[in-house]
């Protein structure tokens, strides 16, 4: 069959609109559920996006949960350890976490099975790594490469129809309940589908986010600026880095093949500048590592940048009859923590085991899990959320008292131990506690007090103290809002 001959006369159980990385993976569980599915994309071939290119643990474990993790093999995806914050040149390594101090993984129902939910052997990702490492791994990929996958899966299962078209139109009843979707197919115009259930899983810039609430749209408030860099080595391989310092943005940066690397240097508004060389040449250039610098400085000269906004999105509860809103198109937060994958993939885990085995004819009872899965899925969520828009404002810091809680993260760091071992979990998507987050969050603030009494000394401490008051009010402005925004949202 090809792309374009999907049958519109059938009520299929689900359509699911857009093929990124969420839509093949809610396709595929649906279908492994007996679900007959229809996928619409846009643009089926491989797309070049300087996005979701890191995955966090907790994403690769989520993959391993939907036996589709295989679709990190063959594409030179580079197996992830852990992460190097620099602060002004100082380095701490931090290791993923053991697998022994985190929750086992599941394995859904009639979606794992052959050994799916391991990864095989290529030449840079090995079973024997994945399976026997004590820690816990995540990987990094070019995007693209990593999607084809995805869609390759996907188009196996023998449920699933494929259907390449642009989704124009939400199909309403009089009731205003979903029952399908318009689709623009080439050479056969515009052509209505009907299904039980519609998943929108449009993405980022999501058009159809707003059949939940017309007031469910993002706030932008900063820009990566992405470069590829060929050939370089990184001050620790394996691991994703976070080069911070008092004079300038955090850039991120890691390998995504065995010779390019993805730098994404932070810009502090919606939209970038036009002259973007000059502001890489002043205020990002000379803060980067030694080992970054050559291939910066010829991906530089190259002048090939892609800007991306940064976009913040709290999640709103499903509560339409026949439609589900899932990935980017109903959460986002700050791509600094690398979290954005890890949380739509375990949302998808979560809505196959809420209405998997439901029949979808009964949309009532279908909703009524959707409600659940709302509040189900928050602790998991807000934690990443939250910790990638509060580490943006400490990183990003341009506030005496942020700068502050910037260096007591950082010393925080350097403590090692559960100082690193426990937020390392809140990174990978291991711990879903937004309780612990907090304690975390604020034992950081209070160790940033700390610091700048002992830097006052005896003789300033009245000064510390006032400060000190000034820090921790900082530190419940940057944080309280996103948590109770998160939690009660
Ligand atoms: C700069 C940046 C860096 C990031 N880095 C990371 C990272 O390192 N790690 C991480 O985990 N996350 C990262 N993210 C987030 C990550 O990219 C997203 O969370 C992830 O791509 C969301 O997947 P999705 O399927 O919801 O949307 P997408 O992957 O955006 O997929 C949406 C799909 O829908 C299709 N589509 C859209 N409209 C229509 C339509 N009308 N009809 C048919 N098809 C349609 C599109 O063509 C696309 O294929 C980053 C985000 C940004 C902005």
């Amino acid at each position: 069959m090809s792309l374009t001959d999907a049958d519109n006369k059938i009520t299929y159980d689900a359509i699911v609109i857009g093929a990124g990385v969420i839509g093949p993976c809610v396709a595929t569980g649906l279908a492994r559920k007996g679900k007959k599915v229809l996928i619409v994309e846009r643009e089926w071939t491989q797309p070049d996006r300087i996005v979701g290119e890191l995955m966090q643990p907790g994403g690769v474990r989520a993959l391993r949960s939907l036996g589709m993790v295989q679709s990190i093999n063959n594409i030179e995806a580079q197996p992830v350890t852990g992460y190097t914050v620099m602060f002004n040149g100082e380095k701490v390594d931090i290791p993923y976490p053991y697998k022994s101090d985190v929750s086992p993984l599941i394995k859904l129902d009639d979606l794992v099975h052959d050994g799916n939910d391991q990864v095989v052997d290529d030449k840079y990702i090995t079973r024997k790594d994945f399976e026997d490492d004590e820690r816990e791994r995540g990987v990094a990929f070019v995007h693209g490469k990593f999607l084809t996958n995805l869609r390759e899966i996907v188009k196996r299962e023998p449920n699933v129809t494929c259907l390449q078209g642009n989704c124009i139109e939400i199909l309403k009843s009089d009731n205003n309940e979903v029952i399908g979707a318009k689709v623009d197919v080439p050479n056969r115009g515009k052509v209505d589908f009907k299904a039980n259930i519609t998943f929108i899983c449009d993405g980022i810039f999501s058009h159809f986010r707003k059949e939940l609430n017309p007031q469910h749209v993002p706030t932008v408030n900063s820009s990566f600026v992405g470069m590829a860099l060929y050939d370089t080595a990184l001050p620790t391989e394996q691991h994703g880095h976070v080069i911070l310092g008092n004079n300038h943005m955090p850039v991120i940066v890691y390998k995504i093949s065995p010779n390019e690397t993805r730098i994404l240097c932070a810009y502090n508004s919606a939209k970038v500048t036009k002259d973007i060389k000059s502001w890489m040449i002043k205020d990002v250039q000379p803060y980067l590592p030694k080992e970054l610098k050559q291939a910066f400085n010829t991906a530089l000269a190259s002048g090939k940048y892609r800007a991306m906004p940064n976009s913040y999105l709290p999640a709103k509860q499903n509560d339409v009859i026949g439609l589900c809103v899932i990935g980017d198109a109903l959460n986002m937060r700050h791509p600094l923590t690398g979290g954005g994958m890890t949380v739509g993939l375990n949302d998808v885990v979560l809505m196959l085991q809420k209405i998997g085995d439901l029949d979808f004819n009964d949309r009532a009872t279908v909703l009524d899990e959707l409600l659940d899965f709302h509040y189900d899925k928050k602790n998991y969520d807000t934690v990443i959320n939250v910790l990638s828009i509060a580490l943006y404002s400490l990183f990003a810091a341009d506030s005496k008292n942020l700068k502050a809680l910037q260096k007591g993260c950082f010393k925080y760091f350097q403590r090692g131990g559960d100082c690193v071992n426990v937020p390392v979990q809140f990174l990978s998507g291991l711990l879903p506690s937004p309780f612990q987050l907090t304690k975390v969050f604020f034992a950081v603030a209070i160790y940033s007090v700390y610091l700048n009494i002992e830097e006052r000394g005896f003789l300033g401490l009245p000064m510390a103290l006032l400060e000190g008051i000034m820090i921790l009010l900082t530190a419940v402005k940057v944080f309280t809002p996103f948590l109770l925004g998160e939690m009660m949202g």
